[in-house]
């Protein structure tokens, strides 16, 4: 067992550059894209449907939600990640959309900020996600820690978010990763609510999906390449030549999202399956599910809007929605159960 590495005040200082590089710099993947533009949906020039009919509700670890859209988990920590976090919890809860707060290994460290992450308050009825580094388990956490993070937004489920690049770059980052799978069996035994695994934006192989299920992890969230880039993050964080050096060098690692779904839903047919990493717009989050992912996540775009205005983050909602909406009418599908199924999704050449 590792001691830990970052005092609590660096911590919560990575918390503020995380956002502020995210907002700042062009921290895009690159080259390599979510893989969703090898895709079309076939148009439907007769849907034979009410659009105000169409039904693009869901349901996830038995909650019901309005739309299959995740807001990502991001931010905690600081008095501005409060702020994120309850304007997006507002519109999550308006909406019924999914979310999940940012790594909580902040709130362990320094308690008087657990309060930032205390979201239940404003989206009573949402499926909430608590988030914490699975490599923090080889650094002091245990069942403990985690259910004191749980507990503070009452969460449906645990997130151990999977980076071992971003740790890599990142200045005192946490590289022993050594023995974390039969961990996270043990702690998925001990928990009160299911675990998810998550990478940050370098995807989940179905190799490596199929071991984490095997251990007992419940659902699967790939967060792909093609979107935000953390090693470009942590590049922008670096604090010498070779930090710098390494976030340019592998700015463009990982498994395209659209890669981690197909290659994921192949294996695992019933898995609870979230699509994120690169996911711009409702037609991105259409793709992915027509692809058999259950929910589409969003970061990036939720950041951008929740650090303008609640009404900002109102309208990205209602623009997904409404997009997804109408993917479901201009294929002639009723509800997302028949976009699954009906083969509206094509492969171009
Ligand atoms: N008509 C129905 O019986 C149901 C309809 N729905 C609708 O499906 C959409 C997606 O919901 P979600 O929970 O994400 O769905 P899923 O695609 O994850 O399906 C959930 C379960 O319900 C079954 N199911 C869903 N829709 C249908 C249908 N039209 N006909 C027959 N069986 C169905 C599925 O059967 P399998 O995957 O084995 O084929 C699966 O076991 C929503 O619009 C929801 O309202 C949801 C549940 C039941
Ligand atoms: C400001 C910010 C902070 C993030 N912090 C976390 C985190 O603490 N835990 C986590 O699992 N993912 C975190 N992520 C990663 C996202 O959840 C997501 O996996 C990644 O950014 C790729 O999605 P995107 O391309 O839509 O941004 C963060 C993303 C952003 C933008
Ligand atoms: C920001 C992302 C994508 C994941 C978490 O990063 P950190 O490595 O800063 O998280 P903790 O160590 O604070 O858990
Ligand atoms: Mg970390």
């Amino acid at each position: 067992m590792n001691l830990p590495t970052s005092t609590s005040a660096q911590t919560q200082n990575r918390k503020a550059d995380h956002i502020r590089i995210c907002l700042e710099e062009d921290v895009q993947c690159q080259q390599v894209t979510n893989g969703l533009e090898s895709y079309r949906f076939t148009h439907c020039c007769l849907p034979e449907c009410d659009r105000n009919d169409i039904d693009i509700s869901s349901n996830f670890f038995g909650r019901n939600l309005g739309a299959p859209l995740l807001i990502s988990s991001m931010t905690g920590g600081t008095e501005q990640a409060g702020i994120i976090n309850q304007r997006l919890a507002a519109v999550a809860q308006h909406y019924k959309l999914a979310m999940g707060v940012g790594s909580q290994r902040v709130a362990v460290e320094k308690p008087q900020v657990a309060d930032t992450f205390a979201i239940r308050r404003y989206a009573p009825d949402v499926l909430l996600f608590a988030n914490l580094g699975a490599v923090q388990l080889n650094y002091q956490y245990g069942v403990d820690e985690c259910l004191r993070i749980i507990d503070i937004l009452e969460a449906d489920a645990l997130i151990l978010h999977l980076n071992p690049l971003q740790e890599c770059i990142q200045t005192k980052g946490d590289t022993n990763f050594r023995g974390l799978l039969d961990k996270i069996s043990k702690l998925c035994n001990q928990l009160p609510v299911p675990v998810i695994a998550k990478e940050v934006g370098n995807g989940i192989s179905a190799t490596m999906a199929e071991k984490l299920i095997a251990v007992g992890v419940a659902a699967i969230d790939v967060a792909g390449a093609g979107g935000t880039s953390w090693a470009k993050v942590e590049s922008e964080r670096a604090e010498n030549a070779l930090q710098y050096r390494l976030g340019r060098t592998f700015a463009d690692w990982g498994l395209p999202t659209a890669e981690c779904i197909t290659g994921i839903r192949a294996i695992a047919p019933k898995i609870p399956l979230i699509a994120s990493g690169g996911l711009r717009h409702g037609l991105d989050a259409a793709k992915a599910i027509a692809l058999g992912a259950d929910l589409a996540g969003l970061a990036m775009p939720f950041l951008q809007a929740a650090a303008d205005s609640e009404a900002a983050v109102y309208e990205l909602a209602e623009v997904l929605i409404a997009e997804i909406t109408t993917v479901l009418f201009c294929t002639g599908n009723a509800n997302l159960y028949q976009l699954k199924h009906t083969g509206s999704l094509q492969r171009l050449q």
